[in-house]
């Protein structure tokens, strides 16, 4: 460690953080001392722009300042906690737009946290804002870890926005001067800010790519064309113009070039004509959709070897060439036989399993489903299970996070525009992701959160089953079924003039409550599955396993996602052990294991060891039972005292 720190507030900030965490810290510590020549005690000012240059500056960003508008305030009412603000940045960390409590914002702008503020590094020191620009992904910024003591009443969470070449266009942030803030409670946090960073990239990416050959990727075909695919986008050329983050990552191992032969294998016109003849095959299905979506995705090679799938999305002008006129296209009612591997739901849950089977059952009958569940429980998930078993893997998927987009561009994603219908818009219209939803399912999540105006059109959809796109008098007909979620109380937004009524009736047909993580009991199984998937033979040991069973995961499968994650890059030898995981979350489980008495302590020791072996032996009791060396009841009395219920 470098001797140029005095003090000990590195050693007091690297005991208090993860391995990734501390290199980050450090690195950045180094850079304010030896590049910026700042010190622990600098005292300052805030650089604060007047307003008519922040304004300017606004303007200079005016696609991601409209963009993130309604996304940043409901990012801020998604967080749900007191004493939080969230910022909104260019790339070069000076606020253009915060959202907080009107009490807080005297200790925010104390702070320095105000619109016109620069937090870049070198002005302020290692912060979340500025050091999350220079590490180019999401971070904590806790208390003493920020380099200036004056910032050290702070905590802040940053993740970045990439524009489509691949450079820090924007940081999200979610900042608090609570005493009581705990690293812990960033984890949460910090997955949720990732999310809705990613989500204004893929909004950013649209747009400013709307006149290129968008390529969908995924390594997996189901997730083709969801919210999670990769995504480059192709000139004419054939050079590619831009890049998610996502695809960066994918495609890094294959090529750096900017030309698509060297990423594919084959020019653009090949490319072009491999979906075209798929879109012939699918002609009824296809012809009438905005986005011509492979489905089910097409295997494509990248050179040097490896598959990925993918689906194209093409700019108006081309997609004359490959599709037809619109049609509604019918859907079967199609039994819902016994699951196919190709359509079974790996969970083994009871009450999960239980509301797949209903689930499919009421959605091939076309009865309108609406689901409740924890933020990151698996709404989007579970419908795509359905989707699958009910309507078929060969439809279309449309998952749409309402809540993501903002006010002034839902409508025009929901539904579409005709060519020329405002500034702004593709001069040759654009089909609206309903149209997408043709033959499919449509999944609509967070519709709590649809503005009202997007909400009378969606009922005139559902009833009239056409789409009129905005700026056109000509309706399309649509045929889709329709799936919803939401975690606000309904019923509580129509009391309160948020929710229309008719709506309300149209869209919940039938309820599913999807369980919250901690109330599952497939846990242990969940954790084995979701690890390889992700990193082929990587196991946890037993510590690791019962810490991550006991955990309440308030952010359910997207928190242990993001945790395993982290603990993959980390494990040895193939196996996470207990300092591979973040210290933050340590603390919480040592915290929790404190409350818990030691009867309670062995009990659920001795329910996770059960689990896992249940599991070894793939749960066949009696197997289990002789390889414990006792008898079939008396396993089953056993399970019974654990709450262990048969898979
Ligand atoms: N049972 C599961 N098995 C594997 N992965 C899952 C499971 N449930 C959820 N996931 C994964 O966890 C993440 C969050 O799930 P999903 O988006 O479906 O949650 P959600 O309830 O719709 O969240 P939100 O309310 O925030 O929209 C996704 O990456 C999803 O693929």
């Amino acid at each position: 460690m470098s001797g140029n720190f005095s003090g000990g507030r590195i050693e007091a900030a690297l005991q208090l953080s993860g391995a990734a965490q501390n290199r980050a810290v450090l690195e950045s510590w180094q850079r304010c001392e030896q590049r910026f020549g700042l010190a622990h005690d600098t005292l300052r000012r805030p650089e604060v722009m007047p307003e008519s240059q922040t304004r300017q500056l606004r303007d200079r960003n005016g696609r991601l300042y409209h963009h993130a508008h309604d996304l940043v305030r409901t990012l801020y009412r998604k967080i749900d906690a007191s004493g939080y603000a969230v910022f909104l940045t260019d790339n070069k960390g000076v606020i253009l737009d915060s959202v907080a409590a009107h009490s807080l914002l005297p200790a925010f702008r104390t702070n320095g946290l105000l619109p016109g503020a620069v937090w870049s590094e070198e002005r302020e020191g290692t912060n979340g804002i500025g050091t999350c620009i220079v590490e180019g992904r999401a971070i904590t910024i806790h208390k003493d870890e920020h380099f200036l003591s004056q910032h050290s009443a702070l905590t802040c969470t940053a993740a970045p926005v990439f524009s489509p070449d691949g450079e820090v266009c924007s940081v999200l942030d979610v900042s608090a001067v609570r005493d009581d803030i705990k690293r812990t409670d960033c984890l949460r946090v910090r997955g949720m800010i990732a999310d809705y960073a990613e989500a204004l990239e893929r909004i950013l990416f649209f747009d400013e790519r709307a006149g290129d050959i968008i390529l969908h990727l995924h390594p997996e075909s189901q997730h083709v064309g969801s919210t999670r695919d990769a995504m480059i986008s192709i000139a004419p050329d054939g050079t590619i113009s831009g890049a998610t983050s996502m695809a960066r990552r994918i495609l890094r191992a294959a090529s750096s070039s900017s030309d698509i032969r060297d990423v594919f294998e084959m020019d653009v016109d090949s490319l072009l004509a491999k979906f075209a003849n798929q879109s012939a095959g699918r002609k009824h299905l296809h012809a009438d959709i905005g986005r011509d979506q492979a489905d089910p995705a097409m295997a494509v090679n990248i050179a040097g070897g490896g598959v990925l799938f993918g689906s194209i999305t093409l700019p108006e002008k081309l997609r004359r060439q490959f599709v037809g006129r619109a049609t509604s296209m019918p859907i079967p009612v199609k039994p819902v036989h016994a699951p196919t591997p190709e359509t079974e739901m790996p969970d083994h849950d009871p009450a999960l399993r239980r509301i797949f089977d209903i689930g499919s059952r009421l959605h091939a009958r076309d009865i309108n489903i609406l689901m409740s569940g924890e933020t990151g429980s698996g709404k989007e998930y579970l419908a795509r299970h359905i989707h699958d078993a009910a309507v078929g893997k060969s439809r279309n998927f449309v998952a749409i996070n309402c809540a993501a987009l903002p006010e002034g561009l839902i409508e025009n994603e929901l539904f579409g525009h005709a060519g020329g219908a405002f500034t702004g818009a593709a001069r040759d219209g654009f089909g609206g992701r309903i149209r997408e939803a043709n033959g499919g399912t449509l999944f609509l999540d967070e519709i709590g959160d649809m503005p009202l105006s997007a909400q009378g059109r969606l009922l005139r959809v559902l009833e009239n089953r056409t789409i009129e796109p905005l700026g056109s008098t000509k309706s399309v007909p649509v045929n889709f079924r329709l799936m919803c979620a939401s975690n606000v109380d309904l019923a509580k937004a129509v009391t309160n003039g948020t929710f229309r009524e008719d709506l309300l009736y149209r869209i919940k047909g039938a309820r599913l409550a999807v369980p919250a993580l901690r109330e599952r009991s497939d846990l242990a199984d969940l954790i084995t599955r979701l690890l390889g998937s992700m990193a082929a033979g990587v196991t946890c040991d037993e510590e690791v396993l019962a810490m991550l069973v006991a955990h309440r995961w308030p952010g359910n499968v997207r928190e242990l996602l993001n945790m395993l994650q982290y603990a993959c890059v980390f494990a040895e030898n193939g196996v996470i052990r207990r300092d591979h995981l973040p210290d933050d979350f340590k603390v919480m489980a040592s915290e929790a294991d404190a409350k818990m008495s030691p009867m309670q302590t062995m009990k659920h020791a001795e329910e996770v060891a059960l689990r896992q072996l249940l599991d070894d032996q793939k749960w066949h009791i009696s197997n289990t039972a002789k390889s414990l060396g006792i008898g079939r009841n008396t396993l089953y009395r056993r399970m019974a005292r654990l709450g262990i219920e048969k898979a």
